[in-house]
């Protein structure tokens, strides 16, 4: 199986070599975070990666702060951020209620919901089975089209979930096609804990792609056992033109049990960029944001790409 990836060539069509990165940093990427990011941080880190050429930053949850503390300052976030233009910036709603609260700040226009492929993850995430958040999403989605705003969806634990164990890909291909038919302009597949290979992915996307197109599909890895990238190949083998990552692979699920960080955006881009691919974002200033991330917040995260690019940016001053 794996020699077909290896020796399939790497000469993609132009029509078919534009690819998408959303930025999901400030929101997967913080809210799993021991400690409280500073809001004026998280701003300018909005900010910076705006500048970066995304055309789609995720910014933060209109979650219930007792339940993600890390992102209860998410009115003053989208209310402080630049917007710049052609950059979509979404935010998480669970519910109606955060759906309200959203809204209420006037400045949203896009929202991402999310599902999940299994009850246990389901009941954890946000206390409700499967059918139950569906029932709720679609009427969440109703509302946000009603009122002109944008709807990204997401399915968490399409390959495994850390507590009902592998998950069967005809339910995320059930999933996905629910949500796409509230009205989701895409779906993004997560691997919430990053267990997928090769293998059990591509099997999930050959079911999921029977029923729904890949334009409507992106994909959310987890680089928890280091298959992102190779699982990132296995989706454009398929088709898929549209990723999730995070600045310096910040992240995690804080109802992921072993989720580490999201794929690092600096490791998708020069992947990429290697392979053909046109993103319109610029990676060397992505690997700048990093830095500049790591010395505001105090921390030392790094994507390996991130590393390289930055040993070889210092040698030069
Ligand atoms: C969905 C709930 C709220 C249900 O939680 P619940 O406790 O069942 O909610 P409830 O409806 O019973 O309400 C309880 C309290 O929360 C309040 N409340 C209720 N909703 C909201 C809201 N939106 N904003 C603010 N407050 C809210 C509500 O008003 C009430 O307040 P009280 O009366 O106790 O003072 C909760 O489970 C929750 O917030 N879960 C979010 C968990 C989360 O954010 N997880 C991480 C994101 S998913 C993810 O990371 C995966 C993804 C997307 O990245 C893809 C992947 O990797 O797979």
């Amino acid at each position: 199986m794996l020699t077909k990836w290896i020796l399939s060539p790497r000469n993609y069509s132009t029509a078919a070599n534009r690819f998408r990165v959303v930025e999901v940093g400030a929101r997967d990427g913080l809210q799993a975070e021991k400690k409280f990011v500073p809001t004026k941080i998280k701003v300018e880190l909005i900010d910076r990666l705006s500048a970066c050429g995304f055309s789609t930053v995720e910014t933060t949850s209109f979650v219930s702060p007792k339940w993600i503390p890390q992102l209860a300052d998410h009115n003053d976030v989208v209310a402080q951020h630049q917007r710049f233009p052609g950059v979509a910036y979404p935010v998480l709603v669970p519910n109606s209620a955060g759906l309200k609260n959203a809204m209420a700040t006037g400045v949203v226009d896009e929202i991402a919901v999310f599902a999940a492929a299994s009850d246990g993850f389901s009941k954890k995430n946000v206390n409700a089975t499967v059918e139950e958040s569906l029932k709720k999403l679609i009427e969440v989605t109703k509302t946000a089209l009603d009122a002109n705003i944008r709807v990204r969806g997401y399915v968490s634990v399409v390959v495994g979930c850390p507590y009902d164990g592998a998950v069967n890909p005809e339910v995320v291909a059930r999933v996905t096609e629910t949500l796409l038919a509230a009205g989701c302009y895409e779906v993004s597949l997560g691997d919430t804990i990053g267990v997928g290979t090769v293998n059990t992915v591509s099997k999930m996307l050959d079911t999921v792609l029977k029923h729904v197109p890949a334009e409507k599909l992106a994909v959310h890895f987890h680089d928890t056992y280091g298959q992102a990238l190779s699982n990132v190949l296995v989706s454009i083998e398929k088709g898929i033109r549209a990723a999730d990552s995070s600045v310096a692979g910040l992240g995690g699920c804080p109802y992921a049990k072993g989720a580490t960080g999201n794929l690092a955006t600096e490791d998708l881009l020069y992947f990429l960029r290697g392979n053909g691919f046109e993103t319109g974002v610029d990676l060397e200033k992505v690997v700048e944001t990093a830095k500049w991330f790591n010395l505001a917040a105090g921390y030392d995260k790094w994507s390996r790409v991130g590393a390289a690019i930055s040993a070889k940016m210092e040698k030069k001053i």
